[in-house]
């Protein structure tokens, strides 16, 4: 991946490096950084290190798109939690943060010993240990500071454009951007739960020893948001690096799903972009009743849809498939069977989104998909959950403007009915021959391949970063 007169300048110092990764334990947070690590394997002689559990490997290992020569060269370790028996995501609850990431924190807590030693018995082989951990993992990383030759980066999961306005509430700043004043924020009410507050207000006070911060986000998407977040660094020595997007920009021709799911096989034969996938990460479980109002709405659409109908993943209990018996109005399967497709399982959705069939994404605008959408040019219908999905909608719709709006945050407790599903559907799938939305959404995502490419600005950053931490 790296450019040869970079791989001969730092041949020499490399050696004596040797990254060290830290994932938050949930499948949000897990690929994004398995692909940092292939991309930093990727440079000559960096040895990489993934800590997480048995189960979280298994899960990022089967589920990451693998487009790089490099992941033979990943050391993975497996740390022992106990297992966290987490409650059934409830989908008739009103809050909908996911129980799950709760028991994900107290998993996380048993790996500060084991993640202590690593670091000391690598201190001792290596002249610099680079600990990059995601930022809700300052708690487990930070005894780094104990031992001299390790420095920690922190890791961000969310976009710029979240992450500022989490600090400017924090600090309580007005959202003022270019003098210009943004309106309609979505309260950050009912975004989390007050137990995950407290927690992520502790792993960010962790942070503050950290030698710089990672974001997974791109300067084609948030050049403005991330010159605003340099503005909030009040420690000098902190460096900041925006290497988004993580997951492969164009088709993965060898990967692991690629032509053999029958949603792939389907899409084939449909028409440039005339199907919209339906799907809401691995964060959401619906009522039956609002799993009933989008079956009818994406009916009476007409238009041809995948829909991955998964419950959320279940704590450290990696399960394949959803146990949940989900209920759909009667005879609808037979009815759509020319028109769609459900998947119950996991989703290729990269290649889905890359499909050229594919026209359009019913999504909760968990970051990921954001960003999976943006670098395929998929215009998006936002419809947010819970965390960081609200804002991300607002950058989604009013700032990109590449998508619509489904449901208002303010109205976050109240059923979308089928009529709304269906108004929604249509309008985004109208622009089939492409307007100003479609048009920007292809835009961003030509920009997207422009910036990973050899020379783009992703590159450039990724290979500043390298040049630091093997200064
Ligand atoms: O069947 C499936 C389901 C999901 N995915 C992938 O799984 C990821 C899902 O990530 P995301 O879209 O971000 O949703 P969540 O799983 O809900 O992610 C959590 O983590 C994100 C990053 O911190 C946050 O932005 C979200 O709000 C939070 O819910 C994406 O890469 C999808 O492509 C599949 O490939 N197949």
């Amino acid at each position: 991946m790296a450019s040869n007169l970079h791989i001969c300048k730092n041949n020499q110092k490399s050696q004596k490096i040797v990254v060290v990764i830290v994932p938050f334990l949930a499948q949000g947070h897990l690929n994004q950084l398995l692909q940092l690590s292939c991309l930093i394997a990727s440079y000559n002689n960096i040895k990489v290190h993934y800590v997480s559990t048995k189960t979280h490997n298994l899960q990022a290992k089967l589920r990451v798109i693998n487009s790089f020569d490099s992941f033979s060269k990943i050391h993975f370790h497996e740390f022992p939690t106990p297992s966290f028996i987490s409650p059934n995501p409830n989908p008739n609850s009103r809050i909908k943060f996911p129980s799950h990431l709760q028991s994900s924190f107290e998993s996380s807590s048993y790996l500060r010993n084991p993640v202590k030693r690593l670091i000391q018995t690598l201190s001792s082989k290596y002249q610099r240990v680079v600990i990059i951990n995601d930022s809700l993992m300052g708690s487990v990383v930070q005894d780094f500071v104990s031992v001299p030759n390790a420095e920690a980066y922190t890791f961000h999961s969310v976009s710029a454009f979240t992450l500022l306005l989490f600090i400017w509430e924090r600090k309580k700043r007005p959202f003022l951007i270019d003098s210009e004043m943004l309106i309609d924020l979505p309260s950050l009410e009912g975004c989390f739960s007050p137990e995950f507050e407290k927690l992520m207000k502790r792993e960010y006070e962790c942070m503050k020893f950290n030698s710089g911060k990672i974001y997974n986000t791109c300067r084609v998407m948030e050049s403005p948001f991330l010159d605003l977040l340099l503005k909030e660094v009040t420690n000098n020595n902190e460096k900041q690096w925006a290497l988004g997007p993580f997951n492969p920009v164009t088709f993965p021709k060898n990967g692991p799903n690629t032509k053999s799911h029958t949603c792939l096989l389907w899409l084939d034969k449909q028409e440039p972009n005339s199907v919209i996938l339906v799907s809401f990460g691995t964060t959401t479980s619906f009522s039956d009743e609002q799993i009933k109002e989008i079956a009818i709405g994406l009916e009476q659409s007409e238009q041809k849809f995948i829909w991955v109908l998964r419950d959320a993943d279940k704590g450290n209990v990696f399960t394949k498939d959803s146990s949940r018996k989900i209920e759909l109005p009667k005879g609808f399967e037979e009815r759509v069977k020319e028109k769609g497709i459900l998947v119950r399982d996991w989703a290729p959705q990269l290649e889905i989104l890359s499909h050229c069939s594919t026209g359009g994404f019913l999504s909760h605008c968990g970051w990921n998909s954001c960003m999976e959408s943006v670098s395929m040019g998929v215009p998006i219908a936002a419809w947010p959950m819970h965390s960081d999905q609200p804002r991300n909608a607002v950058l989604i719709t009013k700032i990109l403007k590449i998508g619509i709006v489904v449901r208002e945050w303010a109205n976050r407790n109240e059923l979308v009915k089928s009529n709304v599903v269906k108004k929604c559907v249509e309008k985004l799938m109208a622009s089939k021959g492409g307007d100003e939305m479609r048009n920007k959404a292809k835009y961003l995502s030509v920009e997207i391949r422009k910036s990973v490419a050899e020379g783009g600005i992703k590159r450039i950053e990724l290979d500043s970063f390298i040049s630091h931490i093997t200064r």
